[in-house]
Formats: C-alpha cells, structure tokens, sequence
C-alpha cells in the first residue's frame, strides 16, 4: 500500500483552489485525513490554510525581482528550484500514513502542462516510480463556459490530452463551474461535449451553440476552406485519441465533488494494479525562452 494524492492542474482561473477546498471539505465531513499541498508561488489567498507551502522555499514575487524575469520565466525557475530542493517535499510527505489523501493545488500558466519537462520530473518524484512512492491521479479542469465558445472548448481539450501526455500517469478531465451552463444549455448537448463529440468541431449549423448564446464566439471558430481542414484533423487527433471525455463537476453539490472524487480513487485504483513504467530521461530548461 501508498499513499494516494491529487495534482490538481488546469488553465488559469479554472477552479483548481475552489476544487482543492470543497475536496478538502467533503473530506473533513466524511473524516478522512488530508494534506494540502500549495505548488503556485505566486497565489495570494487560501480558504484553508495549505498544510505544505511553495511560497516557504520561493516566490514568484522574489524571483521576479530579483532576477528579473517575467511570470512565465518566473514560474520555471520556481519550479526548477523546487526540483533543486525535493526534501522541502519528502520532509513533509514522507511521514504522511497511507489513509491521506494528499491535495497537490498547482499552477495555472498553461506551459507547465504543455511543452516543459519540469512536471514529468516532478511527478516521477512524488510517484510509485520514485522516492515518495504516491498513487497519483491528475484532476485537469477546464472551465465549462468554455463550452459556448467552441474553439476555445477545443483549445482546452487539446492542452487536456497534452498534459496527458505528457504526464503518463492516471488522468480524469473536469468541467469545473458547472453552476455557469446548466441554464444555456440542454442535458443533450452537455453530453457531447463530456464525452467528447468531434462533430462539434465540423460546424454543424444546427448544433452550434456559439450562434444562440454569443454571436461574437461563432466567428471564434475557425472557418474557411484551410481551417475547414485544420478543424478535421484536430477532430481527428481528438478521436484517435479515444479517452478525452469530462466529468461534471458543480462545488456546491457535495454529491458532485463526491462523484469526481470517486472516478479518481478508480482511476488510482485501475493504475495501481499496472506496472510502473520506466523513469524518463531529464531535459535542459531554459527560464529566458518562456517569456518570450
Ligand atoms: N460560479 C462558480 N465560480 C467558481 C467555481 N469555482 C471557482 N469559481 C470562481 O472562479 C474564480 C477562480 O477560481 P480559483 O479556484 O481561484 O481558480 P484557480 O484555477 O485556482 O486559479 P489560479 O490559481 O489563478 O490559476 C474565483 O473567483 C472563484 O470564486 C464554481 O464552481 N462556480
């Protein structure tokens, strides 16, 4: 047995903190014990007081200042130097007993999920592959007013598969803020877009939601006979690669934080049966490129 834990990961704004604490809620009620981990050196306020902290080790604000780089830059070095000092982690987690369940509330700058190595290497620290040896799951949110807007819904769901990607590790993707849509739209066209409908992306006229609820989103998505094409074969990328599909989650409804909770102990679970994969090799990071 291990200890289990959450990186809660998403776009800026998603809901990754509100998420992180209604978790932590519904884990108080129903007793069971957890640890709050905060990893963006740049956040300001907490409802619930992290129990491990970034901002001890480093903050964006000092970074920033001090050697002048911008918040992406920023934001790398954090994290580099996080890697430079893991027993700011293990000091901390390694004591943990195994009914934790260990909340990781991350940074929203797109790039960390995107093309820098510095997430695979700290995930195959925290993970069964390393030292700390935690069951992890990634919660990936996205906000679901995304939805009435179409290219960025799809935008968002290919940074969801590139953090899969990336990671390798047990997956769940999350509408988060569901409270937002429920009145736009109809149950029917929320299932197309939890369980992925690359139809969506083909401009099918009579489905597109961007047209009743915004006008302005409809010409968001791209048109025209190249990006006709472009949207084929993102729809094709997205099919092909069969797993992309989104729980609902609304934070006022303790059952839905239940739920969500629920599909990543299986996830956990379904992954902890596998074999660990073999460790990858590091790469070189360069903080001035990010900025750029
Ligand atoms: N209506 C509604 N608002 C929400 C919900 N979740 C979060 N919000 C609001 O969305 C904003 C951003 O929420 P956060 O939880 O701070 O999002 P985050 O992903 O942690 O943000 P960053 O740390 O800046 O990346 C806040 O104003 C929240 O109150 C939700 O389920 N419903």
């Amino acid at each position: 047995m291990s200890k289990f834990g959450v990186l809660v990961m998403g776009p800026a704004g998603a809901g990754k903190t509100t998420f992180s604490n209604s978790v932590i809620q519904h884990l108080q009620n129903t007793r069971r014990s957890c640890f709050y981990v905060n990893l963006d050196p740049a956040a300001e306020t907490f409802s619930y007081e992290p129990d491990l902290d970034i901002r001890e080790l480093i903050t964006l604000e000092d970074v920033m200042e001090e050697l002048g780089l911008g918040p992406n830059g920023g934001l790398i070095y954090c994290f580099e130097f996080l890697l430079q000092n893991l027993d700011f982690l293990s000091e901390a987690l390694d004591p943990l007993s195994e009914e934790y369940l260990i909340i990781f509330d991350m940074p929203g700058q797109i790039e960390l999920y995107t093309h820098v190595p510095l997430l695979p290497s700290l995930v195959q620290f925290l993970s069964r592959q390393g030292p700390l040896n935690i069951n992890l799951c990634a919660a990936y949110l996205l906000e679901s007013t995304f939805i009435i807007d179409k290219a960025k819904f799809f935008a968002g769901t290919l940074s969801a598969m590139s953090a899969m990607l990336m990671l390798e590790m047990p997956h769940v993707n999350i509408l988060s803020k569901m409270d937002q849509v429920r009145e736009m739209v109809t149950r029917r066209e929320l299932r197309r877009f939890a369980n992925v409908d690359v139809q969506l992306l083909q401009g099918d006229e009579e489905d597109d939601l961007a047209a009743n609820a915004n006008p302005m989103a409809k010409d968001a998505l791209m048109s025209g006979g190249s990006f006709k094409q472009l949207n084929r074969a993102v729809a094709q990328l997205i099919d092909d690669f069969s797993m992309v599909s989104f729980l609902q989650l609304d934070v006022q409804d303790e059952d839905s934080v239940a739920a969500v909770l629920s599909h990543i102990d299986d996830a956990i679970q379904y992954h902890e049966a596998q074999e660990p994969r073999e460790p990858k090799d590091e790469q070189e990071v360069n903080y001035e490129d990010a900025d750029m």
